[in-house]
């Protein structure tokens, strides 16, 4: 599902009204009823309810008005409350709120003490509370009169609407500054903006419903959107189908090059991961000090011992031994728990440097990229590297919170200039591509934050390559499938106490939920 920032609402807005003829002052009209379908939809009778309706000064509130009259035509008993000044209102907006004048429904600008403790005596009656203060064209952070009215909206404990956007979220990144509105259910138009599912913004949105308004749908499918929701739908267009008559040989190998002493379990994810991924065979090789250990935990992978250089790490004569297993494998995933020993990391910049096998490269072969993330421009295979915030930030010189305040533009910068593949995880992983396209997982949840789940995602999208998707099918599907595993585990036991190894054998429930999904 295509995702548009602001400014390419605003185009799509543009090219309706100038390219197709339909004035805006009709999508207006559309928006305020969507707006109002979905009111109707949760109160199911309108008739006597009361409806306060606060209105900024721009577009955003002209759907507010519009809004307003439908739900009077309805029965609804309405109250609006513009915040701002109607002499500020212009264009599309002005012109829904003279036909709301014409009709007597009185539009109360909030100015004074006495204004806002008419809006507070009527938010405490109501029924209901829209929020049409800010939209798409909203900036920066709430503050004064607008901010006062958001406090208001979030205190009063009533069912909110938020037309497009819950007011005070940046549509493009998420980010709420001072504070933003608190939504029960947010009407989106046309397409859903990245603000949406990107946090903080995200936990102002409560249940997204995204309205047809009439945009033609060329403008919605535009292949010059270059932001996506992931879907259930498409993924299951993505995943492998199981033949009949499958053998082992058929679902593919993955080679693993992880664990170090003490990190042991990092390697028994990111196998597990495979495994539980659909891989028809899965190698790890691990330091030779721990290749006995790893063949009593691991009973179904098969493992190759690496020459060390201290003690279960893996030295940098381990490079010509996983050159030539290499070849035996479809993908190389290479990381987790590996450790940070200065052979190790040279010997992962060999491997790296030398692959010609689709790579799929994770924590500790990350921190062995910092400084020198260039290598990933060398390599012949595409690469997909999978880091945390903290490991992005080691290969952008950006802090972490520099990273999460603008996640997907940090990813499609970083992917491009790296010709990789960027899985950015996260509250919302982002996945994306080196042409600029970019994919939000909605999946997954806080429970996941738990050390260990990027290990099995590292196995996991390396199993879905195994078995011939791209490593761009891979990337978007793996993230998915694992954001929904975790959700399986969580829905069963709970965020608290989720474990890693929980997400194992949800995997190839949330991939059958998927493959039976009928959209
Ligand atoms: N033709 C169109 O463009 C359509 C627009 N629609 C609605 O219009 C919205 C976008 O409308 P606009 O572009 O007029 O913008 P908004 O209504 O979102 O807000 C713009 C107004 O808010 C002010 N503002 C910006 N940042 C502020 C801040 N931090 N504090 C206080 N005020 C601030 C601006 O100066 C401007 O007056 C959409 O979200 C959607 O609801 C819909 O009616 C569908 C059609
Ligand atoms: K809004």
């Amino acid at each position: 599902m295509k995702v548009a920032t602001a400014r390419e609402m605003r185009e799509i807005d543009r090219k309706t009204i100038e390219e197709y003829g339909i004035p805006g002052v009709v999508l207006m009209e559309n928006a305020g009823m969507q707006v109002v379908n979905c009111i109707e939809n949760i109160l199911e009778s309108l008739v006597e309810q009361k409806i306060c309706i606060f209105a900024g000064t721009g577009n955003n509130g002209g759907d507010g008005y519009v809004a307003a009259r439908h739900l009077y035509n309805r029965g609804a008993n309405v109250k609006v409350f513009l915040i701002g000044e109607k002499e500020a209102v212009s264009g599309d907006a002005r012109l829904h709120l003279d036909i709301l004048s014409r009709m007597g429904i009185n539009v109360q600008e909030v100015a004074g003490e006495r204004d806002w403790n008419k809006v507070k005596i009527a938010t405490a009656f109501a029924a209901c509370l829209v929020d049409g203060l800010l939209g798409t064209g909203f900036r920066g952070e709430m503050t004064g009169a607008m901010a006062t009215a958001a406090g208001i909206i979030n205190g009063a404990g009533k069912t909110v609407v938020s037309i497009d956007i819950p007011s005070g979220v940046d549509a493009d990144t998420g980010q709420v500054r001072s504070l933003a509105v608190c939504a029960t259910y947010t009407v989106t138009f046309g397409l859903p903006k990245p603000g949406l599912f990107l946090y903080p913004g995200a936990s102002h949105v409560g249940e997204m419903v995204i309205a047809d308004i009439g945009i033609p749908k060329p403008l919605l499918n535009d292949t010059q959107l270059r932001q996506n929701a992931i879907t259930a739908g498409g993924v299951k267009k993505l995943l492998p189908q199981r033949r009949p008559d499958a053998h082992k040989g058929m679902s593919g190998r993955v080679l693993l090059v992880a664990g170090s002493e003490g990190f042991t379990g990092a390697a028994f994810l990111a196998a597990s991961g495979s495994l539980r991924g659909g891989a028809g065979l899965v190698t790890l090789a691990i330091a030779a000090g721990l290749h006995d250990i790893m063949e009593i935990k691991l009973t179904e992978v098969m493992t190759r011992p690496l020459p060390e250089a201290d003690r279960g790490t893996m030295g940098r004569e381990a490079v010509p031994s996983v050159g030539a297993w290499e070849f035996e494998n479809d993908v190389l995933a290479i990381g987790p728990g590996l450790g940070r020993h200065t052979d190790t990391l040279q010997a992962v910049r060999e491997i790296i440097g030398a692959a010609e096998k689709p790579l799929v490269i994770d924590a500790d072969a990350l921190t062995a990229l910092a400084g020198q993330v260039e290598l990933l421009t060398e390599t012949k295979a595409l690469s997909i590297i999978t880091p945390h915030p903290g490991e992005m930030a080691r290969l952008t010189g950006l802090t972490v919170e520099e990273i999460n305040q603008d996640r997907i533009d940090i990813a499609r910068r970083s992917s491009q200039k790296w010709e990789s593949i960027v899985v950015l995880k996260g509250a919302r992983t982002i996945v994306a591509f080196p042409d600029g396209e970019i994919y939000i997982n909605p999946t997954g949840n806080a429970g996941m934050a738990t050390g260990g789940t990027g290990d099995v995602l590292t196995g996991l999208i390396a199993a879905l390559i195994a078995q011939g998707l791209s490593s761009h099918d891979a990337a978007i599907a793996g993230v998915y499938v694992h954001g929904m595993a975790g959700d399986i585990a969580a829905r069963r036991m709970g965020l608290i106490g989720l474990t890693a190894a929980d997400l194992l054998p949800a995997i190839p429930v949330a991939i059958d939920a998927i493959q039976n999904e009928t959209k």
